[in-house]
């Protein structure tokens, strides 16, 4: 069994029940990593007001953080609560200090100001809070808190808040939270984001800030304190696990929608009398907690209709190989395969032309649906039965075209946000990958394992008829194809377990087998 990855938590103990330090244990315990935590205050509060913050004195944080270095030692640390600018001054001291013998560590800083009951935790000035701002690596505001920390008032949305954010203090990851924000209606939590900054996203090409919006329904609980620390506290927790900062984002509001959910069941329960802590249960995996992506490709294509079907009639998509030349197409051809793809790199213009144009014709002869990977217009022009784009090209291509010529459209995603992404866009197929370490393609850092693919899965929406069909790639062969089948997911492709093959037609027949 894989270790569970270790965060500690600096923050308040809350002695109420909702918030700080037993939010963080009862989120980081419902997501699985051992949560460590060094209490800065012990604050005495109950469901309608905050009597006292009563630091706690360095010399005690000091030895927690000692003992703890020598056998838990972190990968994410969570910072909610800080009381006093000795803690804000020991704090930057013991963090630039451990950053050195762990580089890759993240700091996540929530930064706890305002009591919801009313009332201040502490009386810490901006320029106090300085140091510390500018050494953490994500801050999770919300509105107040964010307006606070950049002197901007009423007015400012959320994204030019995140934006003042991450100039003013440098902070790689700022997100602010809507939860407080004046629409009865959405509730929308911003992230911007300079890209390649933390450990988990080195292999991304581009050094561009960019910015993730997810909206969701606003869920409105009398019984949810604590869903502020709860919501940093998963984000670390994700990250911890090893998700890249746009799924972790993704993944966090999903537990706080989830979370919310539940907290308005006790709350109906308790016939809305109590102000009770907010639910922190467990992993997500409820297609409905998700929220609905918001970036410049949703925006561009909110009208656009769903792309043609692969018209599977209830057939299952099958075995997908994914063939690089005329050759392999000719021999899998009389297979008898639903579907195929022709992935072809580094042609040159008129080759390429010629081999998809003998493509689709040579598939003409048989009921398999030959994909063309990359090359949209090409696919367009030859009358293919439908193009594969990734990510890259998904910026690139223009889809009104691709959807108006009527050639069905599948898309590469990896990982939850991706996967909401595209799913919005209605294509034909959705990919996912690499479920497995694969030598056809680099795909470090975006390996996906079978928990993943589940988990993508389930975002679906319930009734099947509305579901999009999936496709697994990545590392596939007869070893693991029955694994990965058991998540349900719609087709396996394939590259080498059958161009590398001893008898590619065995193999052909013995994966077709499983399905
Ligand atoms: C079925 C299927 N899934 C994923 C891919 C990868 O496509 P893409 O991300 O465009 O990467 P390249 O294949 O172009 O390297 C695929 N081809 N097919
Ligand atoms: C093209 C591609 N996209 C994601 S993984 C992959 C390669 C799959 O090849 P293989 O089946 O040999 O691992
Ligand atoms: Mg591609």
């Amino acid at each position: 069994m894989k270790q569970k990855p270790i965060i500690w938590t600096i923050s308040g103990s809350d002695c109420s029940g909702g918030a700080g330090i037993a939010a963080d244990i009862k989120t980081g315990h419902g997501l699985g990593v051992e949560v460590c935590h060094l209490i800065t205050a012990n604050t005495v509060q109950n469901s309608v007001k905050l009597l006292s913050v009563n630091p706690v004195a360095i010399d005690i944080l000091q030895q927690q953080f000692d003992v703890l270095l020598e056998d838990k030692p972190p990968s994410v640390i969570k910072i909610g609560l800080v009381a006093i600018v000795e803690q804000v001054i020991w704090l930057t001291q013991v963090i630039k200090k451990i950053k050195l013998t762990i580089p890759e560590l993240i700091v996540v800083y929530d930064p706890v100001g305002q009591a919801s009951v009313g009332g201040h935790f502490h009386s810490l000035s901006r320029a106090e809070l300085r140091p510390l701002l500018n050494i953490v690596d994500v801050i999770t505001p919300n509105l107040a808190e964010a307006q606070n920390l950049v002197q901007l008032t009423d007015g400012a949305h959320q994204a030019a808040l995140a934006q003042a954010i991450y100039q003013a203090f440098n902070i790689k990851a700022v997100i602010v939270k809507g939860g407080h924000n004046d629409n009865p209606q959405q509730c929308l939590d911003y992230c911007y984001y300079q890209l390649n900054q933390l450990k988990q996203d080195n292999q991304d090409k581009t050094h561009q800030p960019i910015s993730y919006q997810l909206s969701s329904k606003r869920i409105t609980s009398h019984y949810s304190h604590g869903g502020g620390c709860s919501f940093a506290t998963a984000f670390a927790s994700f990250l911890a696990l090893g998700y890249l900062v746009r799924d972790a984002f993704t993944l966090s509001k999903a537990f706080i929608n989830q979370g919310l959910q539940a907290s308005i069941k006790q709350s109906q329960a308790k016939q809305h009398q109590y102000y009770g802590a907010f639910e922190a249960l467990s992993w997500p995996t409820n297609a409905v907690d998700f929220p609905k992506v918001s970036e410049e490709l949703s925006r561009q294509y909110q009208d656009l209709p769903a792309f043609n079907s692969l018209n599977l009639n209830g057939r299952k998509l099958g075995l997908y190989p994914v063939i690089d030349s005329i050759y392999w197409l000719k021999r899998l051809l009389p297979l008898g395969l639903e579907i195929i793809q022709l992935r072809v790199k580094n042609l040159a213009d008129d080759e390429l032309e010629h081999v998809i144009s003998e493509a689709v014709e040579l598939a003409k002869d048989y009921d398999t649906r030959l994909f063309i990977n990359d090359y949209w217009q090409l696919a367009i022009k030859y009358g293919a039965y439908g193009v594969h784009i990734g990510q890259e090209d998904l910026a690139e291509a223009d889809l009104h075209s691709i959807q108006q010529s009527g050639i069905r459209l599948g898309i590469s995603t990896h990982g939850c946000y991706e996967f909401l992404l595209a799913q919005q866009l209605q294509p034909s197929y959705l990919a996912i990958g690499a479920i497995f370490p694969t030598t056809t393609k680099d795909m470090t850092g975006q390996i996906q394992g079978l928990n993943n693919l589940a988990q993508v899965l389930s975002l679906r929406p319930e009734q099947q008829e509305k579901q999009t069909p999936v496709v697994a790639i990545g590392g596939i062969n007869i070893e693991r194809a029955p694994q990965v089948l058991a998540t349900g997911v719609d087709s396996i492709a394939v590259v080498t377990a059958i161009t590398k093959a001893e008898n590619p037609e065995l193999a052909v027949a013995e994966l077709t087998a499983f399905l």
